[in-house]
């Protein structure tokens, strides 16, 4: 585990101050800087948060590196000094963390405290500010706009294939569907990656303006350099309530609305997708049962619709066991539910195995919670789809997967992955 800038423990003591402030508009419209790195964002229907700078950050690896960046944050949090005027979800210290899928990756982890956030819930408004206590005045909203530099487009963007070809990728999924027949295992997720080459810079602020106009309904996120607009809710904590929304199960839209409630009808009705959405749930349900005195599993899933794709989709909810001391922290529950069905597969350690031989390549922090997470520990966990990892000034890798069942076709498979890559393409082409 490191800690930052340079190794070095966050400065203590850190001063976390809290305001009020007017509704500031567009979230997205304060982010004042290009670089991925130091821009955070987890915003949905307008309302969310969005910050810049980087006042603490932890660097963890392995297969405890949740675990590891939860006991940070704690202490962390626990040495602040709290002026907090609004006290709502996301008010006070707020931790933002990607991490990677596999305990094998030199990705790792991070969990960062921005410097400056803006956050908006449900028609209320603040900024806080974290530095070394006795920093001076928090910045005023009018002092941060005058910061914001102008936003720039990628210029020309090409893409080119990622660990394998599409052909490749395909005949990797029909030896995962063999071994699916064979009775090894149930349903293994199998991802494939795409580079994205841009004209000029990237400025993060154009992918996130495209991707939360385009998916409004989506978790748009920006977490050290992973960019995205995730449908699935990994895990949200708040007082004591803990919600899901696991996805699995997919069929492509067509652009005509009346084809597509068809389709809808025909996912719904899928015994291939129905299957492949039960052990989704099924791996949620098992995951944060232990830590729920009282659990709702819906009977059945909706279609929830995306302009790309509609998944079937379950809201799953629990109430916490308190007489765990303390309750675990939203990033505990992440770090238990990881990785699910709907991006594993089940069995999860076998089908983890197989997914990473047959993908031929290190997924990174896709597929990954990544959120934030306040000082009591509340947050919301998304899992890092559709989304791209910044990997330099002008390059980001995509990144799409799907669940492989015995039913599965792989030409099907590689037509839903495409479907999958279109949020990324088109937030940097658009
Ligand atoms: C793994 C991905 O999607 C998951 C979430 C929803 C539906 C899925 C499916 O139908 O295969 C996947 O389980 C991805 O978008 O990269």
């Amino acid at each position: 585990m490191s800690t930052a800038p340079a190794g070095a423990p966050a400065p203590t003591p850190l001063l976390a101050r809290t305001v009020p402030i007017a509704d500031p508009g567009d979230l997205l419209d304060l982010l004042p800087r290009p670089d991925a790195a130091a821009t955070v964002s987890w915003v949905r229907r307008g309302d969310g948060l969005v910050g810049w700078g980087v006042a603490a950050r932890v660097d963890t690896h392995g297969a405890t590196r949740m675990v590891d960046a939860d006991a940070w944050w704690r202490e962390t949090a626990g040495t602040m000094v709290v002026r907090d005027d609004v006290r709502l979800p996301g008010t006070g210290p707020v931790a933002f963390g990607s991490f990677a899928f596999s305990r094998r990756s030199d990705s790792g982890g991070t969990l960062l405290v921005p410097q400056v956030l803006v956050g908006r819930r449900e028609g209320r408004s603040w900024l806080t500010a974290v530095g070394p206590a006795g920093l001076g005045p928090t910045p005023s909203l009018a002092a941060c706009r005058g910061e914001v530099t102008p936003v720039t487009g990628p210029g020309e963007v090409s893409f080119t294939d990622g660990a394998l070809t599409s052909e490749e990728w395909q005949q990797a999924v029909a030896e995962v569907v063999a071994t699916i027949r064979g009775g090894e295992v149930e349903k293994v997720v199998m991802a494939r990656d795409v580079v994205a080459r841009t004209g000029a810079d990237l400025d993060v602020r154009h992918l996130l303006r495209n991707l939360a106009d385009q998916y409004p309904t989506c978790w748009t996120f920006s977490v050290d350099s992973l960019v995205g607009a995730t449908p699935e809710l990994l895990v949200r904590r708040d007082q004591g309530l803990v919600a899901c929304r696991v996805l699995a199960g997919t069929i492509q839209r067509t652009g005509d609305d009346a084809a597509d409630l068809r389709r809808a009808a025909e996912l719904a009705r899928s015994s291939k997708d129905l299957g492949e959405h039960e052990l989704a749930v099924a791996s949620v349900a098992e995951a944060l049962g232990p830590y729920c005195s009282s659990f709702n599993v819906p009977d059945s899933p909706f279609v929830l619709h995306l302009p790309n794709v509609m998944h079937l989709a379950s809201d799953v909810t629990g109430v916490l066991d308190r007489s765990h001391s303390g309750g675990p922290s939203s990033l505990a529950l992440a770090a238990a539910l990881h990785p699910t069905a709907a991006v594993g597969g089940t069995p999860t350690a076998r089908a983890v195995e197989l997914l990473a031989e047959a993908e031929r390549m290190d997924r990174g922090r896709y597929a990954a919670p990544v959120g934030w997470m306040g000082a009591d520990g509340d947050g919301e966990w998304g899992i890092a789809l559709r989304s791209g990892q910044v990997t330099g000034p002008r390059s980001v890798r995509l990144f799409a997967g799907c669940g492989i069942v015995a039913a599965s076709e792989p030409a099907a498979e590689a037509r839903e992955s495409e479907a999958k890559l279109t949020p990324m393409r088109s937030a940097l082409t658009s």
